[in-house]
């Protein structure tokens, strides 16, 4: 347990070794970076980790084919610097790609390659995407914005096919940018990317530019295909498949080169990304299972900065060769190593892959060979020359430069075993070791002092300020030339004769003597006058000092002001939006609710109408109504009019029978007779009226009536059955439906002339006015029930028509009275006499109820308003 805990710690911390040699002071090992890239999807399982801003620990999955034959190592490397997936462009560029910059500016070479699996990000990192570029776009912005005012005219410098340059003549340099002017007219090709935006970086100027020196840049592209080399920038087919393949020489320097291959000056960033994207379209870049755009090609960006002092006065280069600095920067971004089972390649892709890989062998083998050599001190031979990239890589790994690599990976443990290759090349990469590269300070080695140049340009600068209109006043020393004169005379003695020459040297040395006193006295003046002007000058100096902390003052005070304004003001801007924003809420409420008052007064306009409408329907309905009414009582007039006269003409008769039986003209044969008489006195207006004996029925005569005669069958009528329930008399009688209201305790009457009310409602109290108009009956009954004066029960029935009202109620019209009234016996002798007293005036009523043992009903009838009263 222990021992396999250990043996893994071991591992982990086994880091591979490194060269023990000392570096010398004048070499420089080759500085490998690490950057790692985001992983692709989250499910990805990563195995590497980064443990320290330079290492990082490569873990074998169990995936891995190196899984066993590694024992399960875990293994340490240890880089310049490691970039976690997450670092941005600006800041790999700073790191890796500045330096090189700024070795180019001063003269010195470098080459920066990105090394590693298929997929890993070294195109991404050396090219980057549109709005995120990598490292090359940001290389040429910031070569452009830092030699911008130094460059050369172009055509000044010209190469000259053999890996060098000339200097041609200004003349001859405007002769052939005229040349490329027609050209230019006969059609120049755009070939940039419209989606970058490269150029409108920001970028810092690199320090350290020799302002003396005129500059100019070129570019040339190429791409290393199946171990052939093509020029990407070459006039000819866009496609780089019928380009012819280039070769790789030698030039004077032993410095390696394609031979005739394009080499554009440049003048701006620009124009270098226009060459750029033009190499880029003829690159070979495929489809490929890792990579979606692979690229199949080692390719080879190279910016050359060719530099030459100016001459003594600071405005043209110096007319020599030997004068020029050239230093270059190589950017290659190597095509990723894969293996092909994984790729799945076929065809045209295997080979390539196969060349690609066997490239990358090659190197990897030149840099082992080279360390070796380093490090033993052997003198192997580095075989360079078994691929076309070592070739071109040559001059930079045995002859001066900075070398850099950024080795890129992909953390997913699919790739562990390709990476882990790739790691092992790096970390033997970071053994080799490099020569510094020297700088020559050829300006100064001639006796040129610095700064003419800018010495110059203040010169053209103040001529031409001299031929302004306002610098005529200027005051201009164009006094003493401050010289001791010419040359010295030659001082050569060459024969014995030769004391002329002292003469000559000595009145030369007076005359200089005499010059240099002359030059005093004026200097002395000058000093003098110019101290003078120092002190004025100071004077005015502290005066606008003191006057300048003033405005100073005021002007903060000032910006204070304008600061408590603008505070102000955006309050008050605050404070006006806010209320515009309630404004509008209050104007749309306001609308609302207005559209609101519109709809309801809509609705009200059309109720009103419906309401008139109603109103006029109604109007018409009840009129019609009314009209019914006044017909409908019309009839009953009429009918009450038709029956008052049959009242009366049966009154006329009951008279005439009443006095033939007075006069004992008929003498009644029955009791039924005499309750058909009875019958005919009971007739009400809403009963049906009993036919009576056919001799009653004929005329009665006109015979006049005593006291008498009337009295006598009064008498005859005595003994008759007063209750006898078959002549008991019906108020339904008409079939109508009656309303009873009475009191729930009546006295019963027990009399013939009791009403029976059938077909009828009972109602003790008349609560609502529904009682009356929703039940179906059209007659009316009250009955009450009190004593009169004489202690005696009367019974009153008030009688009538239940009308409808055009209100949806009722209303009663009463039309009839009935009153019964029962005599007590025991009282019958004092209403006897009291009857004896009113004989006289009304003998027909008292008559009748003298003979009655039990009190007679009485059996009033009243039409209307008008009370008809038994004459019983
Ligand atoms: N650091 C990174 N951040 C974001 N995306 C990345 C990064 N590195 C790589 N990628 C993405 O991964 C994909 C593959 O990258 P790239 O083409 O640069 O790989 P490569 O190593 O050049 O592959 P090949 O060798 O096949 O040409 C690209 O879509 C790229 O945008």
């Amino acid at each position: 347990m222990k021992s396999a805990k250990s043996k893994q710690r071991l591992n982990e911390m086994r880091t591979p070794a490194r060269s023990k040699q000392n570096l010398q002071g004048d070499r420089d090992p080759v500085q490998v970076f690490c950057r790692l890239r985001p992983m692709q999807r989250d499910t990805d399982i990563s195995c590497m980790k980064i443990i320290s801003p330079t290492t990082v620990l490569l873990t074998p999955p169990s995936t891995a084919l190196s899984y066993r034959n590694e024992n399960n190592k875990t293994m340490k490397y240890t880089f310049k610097e490691v970039f976690p997936p997450e670092t941005a462009q600006q800041e790999v560029f700073d790191k890796v790609a500045y330096p090189l910059v700024e070795g180019l500016i001063k003269g010195k070479s470098g080459l920066l390659f990105t090394y590693g699996v298929t997929g890993s990000g070294k195109t991404f990192t050396m090219t980057g995407e549109p709005q995120n570029c990598g490292i090359l776009p940001r290389c040429l912005n910031i070569i452009f914005k830092t030699i911008n005012d130094y460059q050369a005219h172009k055509y000044v410098f010209k190469p000259d096919k053999m890996n060098m340059f000339e200097i041609q003549t200004e003349v001859e340099a405007m002769l052939e940018r005229q040349q490329e002017l027609h050209k230019f007219k006969m059609g120049k090709k755009n070939n940039s990317n419209p989606d970058l935006a490269m150029a409108s970086m920001e970028v810092t100027k690199v320090e350290g530019l020799n302002e003396d020196n005129q500059y100019a840049v070129f570019v040339s592209y190429v791409e290393v295909y199946n171990n052939s080399v093509f020029d990407l920038l070459e006039d000819g087919p866009p496609v780089s498949k019928n380009l012819p393949a280039k070769i790789i020489r030698e030039d004077a320097a032993h410095n390696m080169y394609v031979h005739g291959v394009t080499e554009i000056e440049i003048k701006s960033a620009e124009e270098a990304f226009d060459a750029f994207y033009l190499g880029l379209k003829r690159k070979r870049m495929a489809h490929t299972t890792l990579n979606a755009e692979s690229s199949r090609s080692h390719s080879v960006f190279t910016i050359r900065l060719v530099q030459a002092p100016v001459d003594e006065v600071g405005e043209a280069v110096i007319q020599n060769k030997k004068c020029l600095t050239i230093s270059q920067i190589s950017l290659v971004d190597l095509a990723g190593s894969e293996r092909t089972n994984r790729t799945k390649n076929t065809g045209q892709r295997l080979r390539e892959a196969g060349n690609i890989n066997k490239s990358l062998m090659t190197l990897r083998t030149c840099l082992e060979v080279l360390r070796e050599n380093q490090t033993n001190n052997t003198n192997n031979m580095v075989p360079y020359r078994e691929s076309k990239i070592t070739h071109l890589f040559k001059n930079f790994f045995e002859g001066e430069g900075q070398v850099r690599m950024i080795v890129c990976a992909n953390p997913r443990a699919e790739d562990y075993d390709e990476t882990l290759q790739v790691m092992r090349f790096a970390e033997m990469a970071a053994e080799v070791e490099v020569v510094k590269a020297q700088v020559n300070d050829i300006a100064a080695s001639m006796g040129l002092v610095s700064g003419r140049r800018k010495a110059n340009r203040l010169f053209a600068a103040a001529r031409d300020n001299l031929a302004r209109p306002d610098a005529k006043d200027l005051e201009l020393d164009l006094g003493l030339v401050y010289s001791l004169g010419p040359d010295f005379p030659s001082l050569e003695l060459n024969s014995s004769q030769a004391s002329h020459i002292i003469k000559e040297l000595m009145a030369h040395l007076e005359m200089r003597l005499n010059r240099r006193e002359t030059l005093k006295r004026s200097k002395a003046l000058k000093d003098e006058r110019f101290r003078a002007q120092l002190i004025e000058m100071e004077k005015e100096s502290l005066e606008v000092r003191s006057e300048n902390s003033a405005l100073r003052g005021q002007l903060a005070a000032s910006e204070r002001r304008i600061r408590a304004l603008e505070d102000r003001l955006t309050a008050t801007e605050n404070e006006s939006t806010s209320n515009k924003r309630k404004l509008n809420e209050l104007t749309e409420y306001t609308t609302t609710l207005k559209r609101d008052l519109q709809e309801k007064e809509l609705q009200l306009s059309q109720n009103k109408l419906e309401r008139e409408k109603m109103k006029r329907i109604l109007e018409r309905k009840y009129n019609h109504k009314i009209a019914a009414e006044h017909e409908k009582a019309k009839e009953i007039n009429s009918e009450k009019e038709k029956l008052r006269n049959a009242i009366e003409d049966k009154e006329n008769r009951l008279r005439i029978i009443a006095e033939a039986l007075d006069r004992g003209d008929v003498e009644p044969k029955s009791t039924g007779d005499f309750a058909a008489q009875t019958s005919v006195r009971d007739y009400t207006p809403g009963s049906t009226p009993r036919a009576l004996p056919a001799h009653l029925l004929t005329p009665f005569s006109s015979a006049p009536q005593t006291r008498e005669t009337r009295d006598t069958p009064a008498s005859s009528r005595r003994g008759v059955a007063i209750a006898n329930p078959r002549h008991r008399r019906s108020l339904s009688a008409d079939g109508k439906g009656w309303i009873e209201h009475a009191p729930n305790k009546l006295v019963p009457m027990g009399t013939v002339m009791k009403p029976s009310i059938t077909n009828s409602k009972h109602v003790n109290k008349l609560t609502t006015i529904k009682d009356i108009a929703n039940s179906k009956a059209s007659k009316y009954c009250l009955i009450s029930q009190e004593q009169d004066t004489d202690g005696e029960l009367e019974t009153k029935l008030y009688k009538g028509d239940v009308v409808p009202t055009c209100g949806g109620g009722a209303q009663v019209i009463f039309n009839d009275v009935e009153m019964l009234k029962q005599f007590s016996p025991n009282r019958e002798s004092q209403r006897e006499s009291q009857r004896e007293t009113n004989r006289s005036g009304c003998a027909r009523h008292s008559g009748k109820r003298r003979e009655t043992t039990h009190s007679p009903p009485q059996t009033p009838s009243n039409t209307s308003k008008k009370q008809r009263v038994d004459e019983d």
